[in-house]
């Protein structure tokens, strides 16, 4: 089929390369200039693994294109995906502005025959609705513009379209393996057409055809009408935060008793009811889409007159967590003026180069507030040079140069590296080798042999 992706981060460009991949003719339509070049010369401008090879070969089978050109995006197409961002607001509602803007683009390019026109960004409760009256309102805008040479009014624009909510649930680090694996897709409409176009489009996924396990029973396709798939997202992330602001809860009472919080997760966890997943405990949750979209789902609710207790208990109990590591760092060395921490991670979870609301930022603020030094390795952020916000830190390139001198380590993203690391070399380099294991990663018993003093979170 052919497919239209406006907006290419972390979920417009998997989504279109995955889609290629698979067998459709896509064209990517992003509107930063300097992406699409990047893009159209073969390179990813984000970091996920398996993307640049599936990106080089659908380039190379020239199944896929990218473009600034939103008229050539939307002419192509028979179905639009809407990929672009939806910040928080200081209010903690979604920024729909750049939803806003693509929907009214559409509208003002749309052109004869039907199209579906899917909201893949996360998006309010209410949204698909609202697109459809922007896309609308840029359809009337372009009316407006076309008057007959002669006088008179011009012929009506005629469109033909759906508007489909297509939540993405895919997980950085591993959104090429959620693509072609995931639990459930998610398909809320109004029109039984685009439903059907919809399923057309994911069936080779569906079908498993690209899963891992290829003999796995097929995706469940959940249909829905448009405000309920719109729920299912902030349903489902609300609902992954709480359980791990739950697990951060009972590390906190675990520390407190003398409980290890990894073997009660496992203890819980095989309760089937429960389930083992997200039972993690640790700094607290980050990146681009939990605190977001909890905040956003907290403010709608607040919009309808409901106060979400349990939402906002969820948020405050990590709001403490992520001043976890430095209470701890405050137990192991005191006074932390004039102190040396070094972090080892900096991205909120491994295997991204995404720093958006990673729990590291707060750590480092929080360090520079109480007057100590702070340095940091990332095995993505040191070796790219991409150092966006963090010009107070000292970024080193290799843990051990990290460990020298250092008073502690906090260990602040679980990348698999930071298992195999010369621990006992690095001790011997630090004014006090002091592990703070911000994700319960390590193995408390080799640190222990290596020198350090381990510290974890309700262990
Ligand atoms: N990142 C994730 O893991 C994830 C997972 C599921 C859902 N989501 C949701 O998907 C949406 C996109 O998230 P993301 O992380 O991919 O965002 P992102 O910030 O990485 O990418 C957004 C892209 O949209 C482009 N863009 C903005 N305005 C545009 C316009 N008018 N025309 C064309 N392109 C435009 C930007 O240049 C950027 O490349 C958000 O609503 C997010 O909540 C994200
Ligand atoms: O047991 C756990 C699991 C995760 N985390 C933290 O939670 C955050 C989010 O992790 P994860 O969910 O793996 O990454 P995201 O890429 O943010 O993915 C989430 O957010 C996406 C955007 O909405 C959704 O599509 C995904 O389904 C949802 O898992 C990170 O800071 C993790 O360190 C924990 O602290 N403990």
């Amino acid at each position: 089929m052919r497919v239209c992706v406006i907006g290419t981060g972390y979920v417009g460009l998997v989504t279109g390369v995955c889609l290629a991949h698979i067998g459709h003719q896509v064209v990517c339509v992003d509107n930063n200039e300097e992406k699409v070049k990047l893009m159209q010369s073969g390179q990813s401008p984000i970091y996920e693994p398996g993307l640049s090879e599936l990106m080089t070969e659908a380039i190379r089978e020239e199944k896929i294109s990218f473009t600034t050109d939103l008229e050539a995006g939307v002419q192509h197409g028979e179905i639009l995906f809407i990929a672009v961002g939806t910040p928080p607001l200081p209010t903690g509602e979604s920024d729909t502005r750049y939803v806003e803007a693509v929907a009214r683009g559409i509208g003002e390019h749309l052109t004869d025959g039907y199209k579906v026109i899917v909201n893949k960004s996360t998006v309010p409760i209410g949204s698909g609705d609202w697109v459809r009256m922007i896309v609308l309102d840029g359809v009337a805008e372009r009316q407006k513009t076309l008057v007959p040479s002669g006088g008179g009014t011009a012929t009506e624009i005629a469109v033909d379209f759906d508007v489909v909510s297509n939540p993405e649930f895919l997980r950085e680090g591993s959104a090429i393996f959620d693509t072609f694996n995931p639990d459930r897709i998610v398909l809320g409409s109004n029109g039984d057409r685009a439903i059907a176009m919809m399923k057309d489009l994911y069936a080779p996924i569906v079908s498993r055809q690209f899963s891992e396990d290829k003999s796995g029973p097929t995706v469940p396709v959940v249909v829905t009408d448009l405000n309920s798939a719109e729920m299912v997202k902030y349903a489902s992330n609300a609902f992954l935060a709480t359980k791990i602001s739950f697990i951060n809860e009972v590390a906190n009472i675990c520390d407190r008793v003398g409980a290890d919080v990894t073997q009660v997760a496992q203890g819980i966890g095989l309760d089937s009811r429960i389930g083992s997943r997200f039972l993690q405990a640790g700094i607290g949750w980050g990146g681009s889409c939990f605190p977001k979209d909890v905040l956003a789902l907290i403010h709608t609710a607040s919009d309808y007159g409901y106060t979400t207790d349990l939402l906002n208990a969820t948020v405050s109990v990590n709001k403490r967590q992520r001043m976890i590591a430095l209470e701890k760092l405050q137990q192991m060395l005191k006074i932390l003026k004039g102190k040396t921490v070094g972090l080892l991670g900096l991205t909120f979870k491994p295997d991204t180069d995404d720093m958006r609301d990673a729990p590291a930022l707060d750590l480092i603020d929080n360090l520079h507030r109480l007057g100590t030094k702070v340095k940091a390795y990332d095995p993505l952020i040191s070796q790219s040079g991409m150092r966006h916000g963090l010009s107070n830190v000292i970024v080193e390139t290799d843990p051990e140069l990290l460990a020298d001198g250092c008073d502690a380590l906090v260990l602040v993203t679980d990348w698999k590296q930071f298992k195999g690391l010369d621990y006992a070399k690095m001790a011997k380099s630090m004014q006090n080798p002091v592990m703070i294991d911000g994700r319960n990663f390590l193995d408390r018993a080799a640190l222990q042999a290596a020198g350090f003093q381990y510290v974890g979170v309700g262990r």
